[in-house]
């Protein structure tokens, strides 16, 4: 192989080698969760989390996962025939690359959602993404990680959802929704931690204090109670 031909091959394999992610699967399911609830949808979940929510329900995926072209991703989503296409982790934004398979998926004409922590930044995701951005509350553990300057880049088609164990949890979320006037910017999602408050008791204070906000339970957990693959 004469020089420029070894230079251009190393350069095409570079360029392989940058488009992969680590993944821990790829299912074909119904939505459970935020606006696009009950849609068939295929997920992609990304391997690998830099957050420790101590009720996180997918600790499987914050190791292992197996290295795969972004271009086999999108033709195994392709194999699923589903319109809807949710990019989730672990924390899918924690692989720079993920921005890449997200603009991919949107090219490809899907409707796609990302589900993210909000301790990431968002600005370079692309706008056709409806994001659905966490903010962690107190007893996540992990609420010093939310990323504030993430809330200037909702779109009116993004979500906000906060996922709440108790009602320390839910005052806090009624104060930062009034706060950053969230209601006026995107849907705003509160749903319970499964199996941490009763959900009637959620649905009731939102009641009581006359929130526009959007209750939801995890649908998945209701209709598979959390067998994997769903
Ligand atoms: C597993 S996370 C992956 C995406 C991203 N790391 C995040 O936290 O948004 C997907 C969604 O599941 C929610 N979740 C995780 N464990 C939960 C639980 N025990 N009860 C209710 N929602 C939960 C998260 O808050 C998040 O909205
Ligand atoms: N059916 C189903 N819907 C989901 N929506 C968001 C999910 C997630 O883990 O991010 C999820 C999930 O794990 N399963
Ligand atoms: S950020 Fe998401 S994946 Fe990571 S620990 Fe929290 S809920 Fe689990
Ligand atoms: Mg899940």
């Amino acid at each position: 192989m004469s020089g420029s031909n070894a230079s251009v091959a190393s350069t095409t394999s570079a360029q392989a080698s940058a488009e992969r992610l680590r993944i821990t699967e790829i299912f074909h399911s119904i939505q459970g969760e935020a606006d696009a609830l009950g849609w068939r949808t295929v997920f992609v979940r990304l391997t690998g989390c830099p957050l420790r929510c101590v009720w996180c329900d997918t600790e499987y995926s914050f190791y292992g996962g197996n290295w795969r072209d972004i271009d086999d991703i999108v033709a195994e989503v392709a194999s699923h025939g589903a319109r809807h296409v949710c990019v989730t982790g672990g924390e899918p934004l924690a692989q720079k690359r993920c921005l890449i398979l997200l603009k991919k998926l949107c090219d490809a004409g899907y409707d796609v959602s990302l589900e993210t922590s909000g301790a990431l930044d968002v600005s370079l995701v692309d706008p056709r993404v409806r994001k659905v951005m966490d903010l962690k509350a107190p007893d996540s553990g992990e609420s010093k990680r939310n990323l504030w300057s993430n809330i200037e880049q909702l779109l009116p088609h993004d979500q906000v959802k906060i996922v709440i164990a108790s009602r320390a949890d839910y005052e806090w979320a009624r104060e930062v929704i009034a706060e950053h006037g969230l209601v006026d910017k995107c849907m705003v999602l509160f749903s319970p931690v499964h199996g941490a408050i009763q959900p009637r008791e959620l649905a009731e204070w939102i009641i009581a204090d006359k929130l526009d906000v959007r209750f939801q339970l995890q649908l998945h957990k209701l209709l598979w109670n959390d067998e994997p693959g769903h």
